[in-house]
């Protein structure tokens, strides 16, 4: 399918900034401290899921600053939609997490369902611990279960659909530094 860039670029320019850039990287910073505090002596196994994982996992990584495996996953279930479908896994970790202190890290918890599936994974491949970190959290009653959150959480946002700092719009703007509420979602 051919992407229409003049869409794309009206899209940003239509959108409306929810979190700056230095409300985002203040964000990062106080995630990477309360981490610290909790991991810093368990010789963590740190996954980021990608693809959205991947600029919040890359800058809060250098906010830890102790001991750590870093790696990835790849597990998608909105594929340049909107809305989610089935979870699909296109990377399962590749070494061994027995007995391990896992932290999975990703750009959202919506509903929550790849989270799930991901620490379900974890525990079934027989991890000591698995402990989640988002850079954000939507509000709404549509949780995979009720009460689900994070461990960590950068900053929670209102119930639209949100694009930047990892999130994309189909298959656009990971790379925009803010986070943006496209227009009319
Ligand atoms: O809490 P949920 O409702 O399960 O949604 C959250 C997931 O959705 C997005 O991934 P997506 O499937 O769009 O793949 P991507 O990371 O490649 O964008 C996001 O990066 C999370 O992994
Ligand atoms: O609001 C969102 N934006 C981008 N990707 C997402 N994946 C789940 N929710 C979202």
């Amino acid at each position: 399918m051919s992407v229409d860039l003049d869409h794309i670029r009206q899209v940003m320019e239509e959108a409306d900034c929810l979190y700056n850039e230095q409300q985002i990287e203040d964000a990062i910073a106080t995630m990477g401290h309360s981490i610290t505090e909790k991991l810093a002596d368990s010789n963590p196994l740190v996954f980021c899921v990608m693809n959205g994982g991947l600029v919040i996992t890359g800058k809060l990584l250098t906010h830890m600053q102790f001991p750590l495996e870093a790696s990835y996953v790849h597990a998608t279930r909105y594929r340049d939609q909107l809305t989610g479908g089935r979870l699909e896994w296109k990377v399962r970790p590749s070494q061994s997490i027995k007995g391990r202190t896992v932290l999975i890290i990703d750009d959202i918890l919506d509903e929550g369902h790849t989270l799930d599936a991901i620490i379900d994974f974890c525990k079934e491949e027989g991890a000591a611990s698995v402990l989640t970190a988002v850079l954000v959290d939507k509000k709404h009653d549509r949780k995979a279960r009720p009460g689900l959150k994070a461990d960590f959480t950068g900053l929670e946002i209102e119930d639209r659909y949100i694009f930047g700092y990892g999130l994309d719009y189909q298959g656009y703007w990971r790379n925009a530094n803010g986070i943006y509420a496209l227009k009319g979602h």
